[in-house]
């Protein structure tokens, strides 16, 4: 793998009992790209970015995190690559800035608290236990959790969905912030992709029916907008679920 390449998914298969989640999915990401992970419901992008992450284990294929293979170099991983999932798992009972200080540890070199706490805007809410947070506070807290380690690599799972507008902007510029990391980013708002991809892929039925510039996507079916585009190529809205036989 060239130092240009931080992600190499080849091949990946996933079945969980009779679904297929994941379908042959190969994907390149160059150092720095911010490509976004676009599909109706069921279309396989959470199942696809857990097996980048090494969450789960592929049936078949193969992955390559900065050269790391994510299942057998699990500790190494953890030093570069930050993880933003839909369902947060960490301990109920600590507050905030403890849940900040635990992650910190885990890194030599971690950003500071206080720069965390700033990024999602959770400062006033630093003494809060973490199951006494609201939905959309706890899901900004699994971000700045996710950055803490200053990872090389993100992998965000629907980074803004049930966030308020402020929230989502707030969010949104974090990420936009972040200057040389790479990001996998899963996301139904066609509006964040638009402002934060380089480049998409488009899922559908566990395949990649799609993966190009957010405008040359657009151009290529000749539609007005990334949503409209969505709608072509799948027949489904974001967001929307895809019609199984
Ligand atoms: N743990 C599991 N056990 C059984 N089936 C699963 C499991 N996880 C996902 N699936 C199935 O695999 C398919 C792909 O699911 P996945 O969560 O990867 O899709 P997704 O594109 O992330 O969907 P969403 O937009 O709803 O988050 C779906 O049909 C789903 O029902």
């Amino acid at each position: 793998m060239d130092h240009d390449t931080a992600i190499v998914a080849e091949h990946l298969h996933k079945r969980y009992r009779s679904t297929v989640a994941v379908d042959g999915v190969s994907l390149r990401v160059r150092a720095g790209e911010v490509v976004g992970v676009l599909g109706a419901n069921g279309a396989g992008k959470t199942t696809t970015v857990e097996l980048i992450a090494g969450l789960r284990r592929p049936d078949a294929g193969r992955v390559r995190v900065l050269g790391l293979d994510p299942r057998r170099d699990r500790a190494a991983l953890r030093q570069v690559l930050g993880v933003q999932l839909q369902q947060a798992t960490v301990h109920h009972a600590l507050t905030v800035d403890e849940l900040i200080g635990l992650f910190r540890s885990f890194y030599p070199n971690p950003r500071s608290a206080g720069e965390l706490l700033d990024l999602v805007d959770l400062t006033a809410q630093r003494r809060t236990r973490f199951e006494k947070l609201s939905g959309g506070q706890q899901q900004r807290l699994s971000i700045a959790l996710a950055l803490a380690g200053r990872p090389r690599v993100v992998i965000l799972d629907e980074l803004t969905t049930g966030l308020d507008p402020h929230a989502r902007r707030r969010m949104q510029s974090a990420i936009e912030q972040l200057e040389h990391e790479t990001v996998l980013l899963v996301s139904h708002a066609m509006d964040e992709v638009e402002r934060l991809c380089d480049r998409v892929v488009l899922l559908d039925a566990g395949r990649i029916v799609a993966d190009d510039t957010p405008a040359g996507l657009v151009s290529t079916v000749g539609a007005a907008d990334l949503e409209e585009a969505f709608v072509t190529i799948t027949g489904t809205r974001p967001g929307e679920l895809e019609e199984t036989a």
